[in-house]
């Protein structure tokens, strides 16, 4: 069969439906995902309406429900906006580049009580990229560390989650926390809590 642009380049609406296709399994592959979101080329103009941002720590905004097998989400980075060392509650996570670069440093589980957290490796995601974690892959902190450039990432969970374990990186010490959105399908959700401390 030719291959067509849509299967080549997916848009973001035809990008949604092949992951409604893909999570209608009940086992995923990991790779299959991320090949996919990476194929998909990131156009402003589909995503500019759930890009709200925030003056002082970066934005969830939720994109689409994946029939309760995924959430799907646009995540909003000031300049200098960072999330704290943290775990995705058993989760796939798929990190997708939307615009601007973000730092991503990978942290592996306390070893014992009150040890610093150590650092096992740290890149730059550029635009387009696609990054996964799970658990088993280990935590993360992910930063916007320009201070001229927002950024915007698409993230895909599933299942979908709504809390997660922050991490004291000096002592290994983790708090569960509940992880809101700013937004809902374009749409200001009001009285959000803030959940993520600001790093910077
Ligand atoms: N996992 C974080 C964003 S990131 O730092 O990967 C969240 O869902 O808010
Ligand atoms: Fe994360």
């Amino acid at each position: 069969m030719e291959q067509t642009e849509m299967q080549k380049h997916p848009n973001l609406a035809d990008l949604i439906r092949a992951l409604h296709q893909i999570f209608a399994n009940d086992k995923i592959n990991v790779d299959e995902v991320q090949n996919l979101l990476e194929s998909h080329k990131s156009d402003s103009r589909e995503w500019l309406k759930y890009a709200k941002f925030d003056q002082y720590r970066y934005t969830r905004n939720l994109v689409d429900e994946g029939n309760g097998k995924f959430n799907l989400m646009i995540l909003c980075w000031g300049e200098g906006h960072g999330s704290s060392i943290h775990d995705h509650a058993d989760s796939h996570c798929f990190l997708k580049m939307l615009q601007g670069q973000l730092k991503e440093t990978l942290f592996n589980w306390p070893d014992g009580e009150k040890k610093e957290l150590t650092k096992n490796s740290e890149a730059i995601l550029q635009e387009n990229q696609c990054t996964y974690i799970s658990d088993s892959v280990g935590l993360h902190r992910v930063e916007n560390v320009s201070h001229t450039e927002v950024a915007v990432s698409l993230h895909l969970y599933s299942p979908p989650f709504d809390s997660c374990n922050c991490f004291d990186q000096r002592t290994g010490h983790k708090k569960r926390v509940r992880v809101t959105f700013s937004s809902k399908y374009g749409e200001i959700t009001p009285l959000v809590k803030t959940d993520f401390q600001e790093n910077n």
